[in-house]
């Protein structure tokens, strides 16, 4: 068996959960305005919800639209969100934290976040090998399995996710793949948030039937949110949570919903399925508001004071994750497939690297020659930035298109950014480098140009270096580019730029790669050029020509030199980007500094995504969500009598 039975059962329960947002003093949303701008009053979106489920069973919470039931599975999967949360949120007794979460729980959101070049089964093994490390090949394959047939998928594992553009697993068969990833890493407890959405009745039942019998299998406890289940489906809910104004209508198991109803004096007429008769009559937008109110009451004075007693706590053990040298090979493993398969990623970039330098360098092609001055110009044309030849065409050469087209990974990073937060929030991995491939399409970018424009070979590595890191650095900036090119000191010395926007004259790493890459090709190269004789000097030491050399057959303006260090001073001359001192490794240095701030910017940013606030226990003076009075016997969550989250304590493992 791949997943067995865990060491103790689990129970998740959630007490008096309340959610609080700020709204405007008119009750209008706040939108984008920050608090502090305007007036503002509390609104509740939840209050005083309770519920638990324990392992094998499914909690299904319903509710109308507006009712709050995604407020209520977002709030205790501890995803961030614009309110506060209030309440007692415990695993097996403890404080319900975001370690917890990593270790114990996943979600499946309303959206599957899949990779769509990859098929069912690589999914899988992925996220297997990420979050199991320790079974050897052969219990992963087992496993993989063992997943793929508790969820129905054998038939497509080799089919790729797919996606709006691309052709793949159907919507069936991608939300079924979205919960076997989840159950991958063994969950004691599972989020749903409307598993049924965009599914036809009986697409809908199948779903539901399984989730019961995925949690009876793996003994895990799921909780989600449904929002118009057919009688069939509703018959299958081992317990029913039904919410209506962000209050508790009813809680318990949905076979006795009937019975409850009709001891309320609201019994389901016939032929009436019970789910819709208890939506239809807990609606306050559709039906009387005091009948709701009337609901609500009734439901909220049948139920027992608040619990405070302590349960089980498990053992010590917490389930291990994979080391970073796992992480790092698998994401690798996985980038190098998606290299080959997904277009935006890599193999597009590289492609359209090699067609346009391949063709830049033939159009340059006559900027072989070293025996003229008049080439020496257009050389730099080719790798430096200018507005020179075709100012109109935007002629950026070899420099400046590789770091425009970082367009391509932001816009690939944007697509999978749901995908990566999943995977993150779950814990199979942490926010990774993915520098390797930078080397790959600098490679791209520069062998086409050493070999038609007569590069020196000797230079191609540290040239591959420097291009690297700054693909790095304009993969996580690339809407700098343009801000980069203007400050990058051909246009105009960074002197002469005001505060403080010279700063980015000197932040942005396009001039320090123009700096140090021209130095590369030209200084370190060991070639001369043509065209030139050095200065007869006379007997007092005064030079007949300033440079030390002169162009017999060329104008001064288009005299540079005989060496790549006189070239580069010429070039400096007029062009505060060029330099014939040798500053690459510091070059290097600063274009390195200015990528790995962004990845570090980038990698919190993750972090954020990966989670929200932890439910704060019923003690703040402020939360008095008890509003309204037909909720008198509900508890408020700043009564003291509700005890705080306790101290955070790991929980009892599967066995693999
Ligand atoms: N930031 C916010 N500020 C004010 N009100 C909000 C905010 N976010 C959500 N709401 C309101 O909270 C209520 C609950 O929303 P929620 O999305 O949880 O409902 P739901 O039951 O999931 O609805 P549906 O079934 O339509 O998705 C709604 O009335 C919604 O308008």
């Amino acid at each position: 068996m791949v997943v067995d039975a865990p060491a103790k059962p689990v129970r998740f329960e959630f007490k008096n959960c309340s959610y609080r947002v700020k709204v405007r003093s008119d009750g209008r949303g706040l939108g984008n305005t920050p608090a502090c701008c305007v007036k503002t009053k509390d609104r509740y979106l939840l209050r005083n919800v309770s519920a638990s489920v324990s392992s094998g069973e499914v909690l299904a919470v319903m509710g109308p639209s507006g009712a709050g039931k995604t407020t209520l599975l977002r709030m205790l999967a501890l995803e961030k969100g614009p309110g506060t949360p209030y309440g007692n949120v415990t695993l097996n007794g403890h404080a319900f934290t975001r370690t917890v979460y990593t270790a114990h729980a996943a979600s499946v959101e309303q959206e599957d976040s899949l990779w769509a070049f990859l098929t069912a089964r690589e999914q899988l093994e992925y996220a297997v090998r990420l979050s199991r490390p320790a079974l050897r090949s052969a219990e992963r394959a087992a496993a993989v399995d063992e997943l793929l047939g508790a969820l129905g998928l054998e038939s497509c594992q080799h089919t790729r996710a797919g996606n709006a553009l691309v052709r793949g697993l159907s919507g069936g068969q991608r939300r079924r793949l979205s919960l076997a990833l989840a159950l991958a890493k063994e969950p004691l407890l599972v989020f749903l948030d409307e598993p049924t959405s965009g599914l036809d009745a009986a697409g809908a039942a199948a779903v539901m039937a399984l989730l019961k019998s995925v949690a009876r299998r793996v003994n895990a406890a799921i909780l989600c949110t449904i929002h118009q289940p057919s009688s069939a489906v509703f018959a299958g809910f081992d317990k029913t949570l039904i919410l209506s104004g962000g209050r508790a209508a009813y809680c318990g198991p949905a076979s006795e919903l009937v019975g409850y109803l009709a001891s309320i004096g609201q019994p389901v007429p016939a032929n009436t399925n019970p789910a819709d008769h208890m939506l239809a009559i807990a609606n306050a937008d559709f039906t009387d508001a005091s009948l709701v109110e009337e609901i609500i009451a009734q439901w909220s004075s049948k139920q027992p004071p608040p619990q405070t007693e302590e349960a089980d706590c498990g053992s010590e053990q917490q389930p291990a994750g994979a080391g970073v040298a796992t992480q790092f090979g698998v994401l690798l493993h996985k980038h190098g497939r998606l290299l080959l398969r997904d277009p935006i990623m890599y193999s597009a970039r590289c492609v359209i690297f090699v067609v346009i330098s391949l063709f830049l360098s033939i159009i340059y092609i006559d900027t072989r020659r070293r025996d003229s001055q008049e080439q020496l110009f257009p050389r730099l044309f080719l790798e430096a930035p200018t507005m020179g030849a075709l100012p109109a065409a935007g002629a950026w050469w070899i420099s400046n298109i590789a770091p425009a087209l970082g367009l391509l990974p932001l816009l690939a990073q944007f697509l999978d950014l749901q995908i990566l937060r999943r995977e993150l929030r779950d814990g199979i991995y942490h926010p990774a480098v993915y520098a390797p491939m930078m080397f790959v399409l600098a490679f791209a970018n520069l062998v086409p140009v050493y070999a038609v424009a007569d590069w020196p070979w000797e230079t191609l590595g540290l040239q591959c270096v420097i291009f690297a890191f700054t693909l790095a650095a304009f993969d996580c900036l690339a809407q700098a580019w343009f801000l980069g090119l203007l400050m990058n000191g051909f246009m105009m010395p960074p002197e002469d730029i005001i505060w403080p926007i010279r700063i980015f004259a000197y932040a942005l790493p396009l001039r320090w790669q123009i700096q140090g890459s021209t130095y590369i090709l030209w200084a370190m190269g060991d070639h001369t050029y043509g065209g030139t004789e050095r200065c007869v000097f006379n007997a007092t030491g005064e030079g007949e020509c300033s440079q030390g050399f002169f162009c017999p057959d060329a104008p001064p303006t288009s005299c540079y030199g005989e060496t790549g260090e006189e070239i580069l001073d010429s070039f400096a001359a007029n062009y505060s980007c060029f330099t014939s001192e040798n500053t690459v490794a510091l070059c290097m240095l600063y274009i390195l500094l200015f990528a790995l701030v962004c990845k570090l910017v980038y990698a919190l940013a993750l972090s954020a995504v990966r989670g929200g606030k932890m439910v704060k226990p019923p003690t703040t003076p402020r939360a008095s969500p008890t509003t309204s009075p037909s909720v008198s016997r509900s508890a408020d969550p700043s009564s003291p009598a509700h005890p705080g989250p306790r101290r955070v304590q790991p929980f009892a493992t599967r066995q693999s």
